[in-house]
């Protein structure tokens, strides 16, 4: 064979949906083109760009990718969920409320990432949840853990295609606003999202229509009914002081933010800062979910300059609030799918 192009063979075994087996078969070819015993160099990349090339391939989800994920959920649990649920940090209890729950680790699903952060166990619980047929995921995927934001976002469209019309995502944040204390729930009502700013989207690369448009609008992005329904609940449930409607930024993490980051996150409106959920909601928005979100304000975040290391966020501070405030968090997110039950 000459004149291969490594290139567009990557990219046509992704499009083969032949997974592993194709990028296999595609790195042999290329090995081979590199070793021919004229040893003339037919192959338009170095075999490290070649590499390169490949690994960037095996980032991608194509539909086809995507429906054979989905497929194998709604068989393997013979569900097809309306909500999708996303745990933020310590919050992997809400997927406890589930019943009859059908649990798929996330090592044991075709080409699914794994879960490398503390308090994000790595599974999908799928089964009912006041009377609705849910799909809960028990750990996300972070931007820091090495996945680039359309694979960490992945999941929202495999649950597109189980049949899932609300995503739910929640996540641990540090609060800005002054009058946030820790414990605090804020409803997210919109996102700053900063690695946006510097280009960076879970939409980048090819659109594929049949999720949604080239160029989504994110206006409105956060369901302002599911808002006030909740905003009720938590009157309902005597916690309305400690709960906020305000605005999250994501950062690319994994370090906490310095002082001057959140001075200027807070020049700019923002009321949390997290390392999540914008990428989620900007995948859901996409397919024309409908969005609810909330984070829990898992410690305060300092503007002034201290030597204090009590001030300093921390993973094991943020684990012990979420542990601490599940149940309030978990009666919020049930009775607002019990809501939801009475709208279908
Ligand atoms: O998954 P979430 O956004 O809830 O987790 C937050 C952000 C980091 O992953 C971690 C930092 O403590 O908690
Ligand atoms: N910053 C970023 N992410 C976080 C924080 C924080 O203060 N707390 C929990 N997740």
């Amino acid at each position: 064979m000459t004149g291969y192009n490594s290139q567009n063979d990557v990219a046509s075994s992704n499009g083969n949906q032949a997974g592993a087996t194709g990028h296999k078969s595609t790195e042999y070819i290329a090995q081979e083109n590199h070793t021919r015993s004229d040893n003339r160099i037919v192959c338009s990349l170095t075999p490290d760009e070649f590499r390169a090339v490949r690994m960037m391939s095996e980032d991608m989800y194509p539909y086809e990718m995507i429906q054979e994920i989905a497929d194998f959920l709604v068989k393997g649990s013979g569900i097809r969920p309306k909500i999708g649920i996303i745990c933020g940090s310590g919050l992997g209890s809400l997927a406890d409320l589930i019943q009859n729950p059908k649990v798929f680790e996330y090592s044991k699903i075709p080409n699914f990432p794994v879960s490398t952060v503390e308090g994000h166990a790595g599974k999908l619980v799928v089964g009912c949840l006041e009377g609705v047929n849910v799909m809960a995921m028990q750990g996300r995927f972070h931007y820091y853990e090495g996945y680039p934001l359309a694979k960490c976002s992945m999941p929202v469209r495999v649950m597109k295609l189980c049949g899932v019309e609300y995503l739910f995502a929640t996540n641990a944040a540090g609060g800005i606003n002054p009058k946030y204390a820790v414990g605090d729930i804020m409803l997210m009502h919109d996102h700053v999202n900063m690695l946006g700013f510097a280009g960076n989207s879970p939409l980048q690369g090819p659109n594929d229509p049949r999720f949604g448009p080239r160029f989504p609008a994110l206006v409105n992005s956060y369901n302002k009914d599911l808002i006030n329904k909740a905003i009720d609940i938590s009157k309902a449930m005597g916690i309305e002081s400690s709960v906020h409607v305000g605005v999250y930024s994501c950062l690319g993490g994994p370090t906490y933010e310095t002082i001057a980051e959140l001075r200027a996150l807070r020049m700019m409106g923002v009321d949390a800062v997290g390392m999540s959920t914008v990428h989620e909601v900007i995948t859901a928005r996409h397919c024309d979910m409908k969005v609810f979100a909330f984070s829990l304000i898992t410690n305060k975040c300092a503007t002034e300059y201290s030597e204090k290391k009590d001030e300093e966020a921390n993973h094991d501070e943020v684990m012990a609030v979420a542990k601490n405030k599940q149940k309030a968090c978990c009666e919020m997110v049930s009775r607002l799918v019990a809501e939801i039950q009475k709208s279908l």
